[in-house]
């Protein structure tokens, strides 16, 4: 009974899912963030410290961090995992983006290079995408959304 109301509890209350975006600095992770706030491309310039934003997609809400990935800065990077859920369990999303720049890697050759088949502890995805379009962004959230469901 317990656990039925808390299921429904959580129906209700549409709680939210902490998303944590980092990469290499220029990977596009700022124009990842506003295509899925508002569905444009934004002009950016380098990001110092971060940007947050709700975004609700399909009746959930993620609430999406966007660190800068300049090398001076990936040192705080773990800073901002401490107040994330439990990050032993936490679902692992790659985009492989700027796919429509000629001669970039296709999501099957940066998993290669990552390793990605090693990741046994984590549940992970690697989503070929283009920022600039859009292209493959909903799949790589569709991705997060089932992995919740499953949980
Ligand atoms: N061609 C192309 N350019 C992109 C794509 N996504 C982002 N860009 C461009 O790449 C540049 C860097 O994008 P940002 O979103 O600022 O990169 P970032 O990962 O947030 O960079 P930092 O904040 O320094 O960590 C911008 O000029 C974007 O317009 C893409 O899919 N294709
Ligand atoms: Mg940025």
């Amino acid at each position: 009974m317990g656990l039925l109301f808390s299921r429904l509890w959580s129906l209700f209350t549409n709680e939210e899912h902490k998303v944590i975006i980092v990469g290499l600095d220029n990977a596009g992770k700022t124009t990842i963030l506003y295509q899925f706030l508002m569905n444009e491309v934004v002009h950016t310039s380098p990001t110092i410290g971060s940007n947050v934003e709700e975004v609700l997609w399909k009746n959930i809400h993620f609430l999406m961090w966007d660190i800068g990935g300049q090398e001076s800065l990936r040192a705080s990077w773990n800073t901002y995992y401490t107040n994330t859920q439990d990050l032993r369990k936490a679902a692992v999303l790659i985009f492989a983006n700027k796919q429509d720049i000629k001669g970039s890697m296709s999501a099957a050759e940066i998993s290669q290079h990552l390793n990605l088949t090693s990741v046994k502890d984590h549940p992970w995805h690697i989503q070929a995408c283009c920022a600039l379009t859009g292209e493959g962004l909903y799949q790589g959230l569709e991705w997060i959304t089932n992995n919740l469901k499953r949980r």
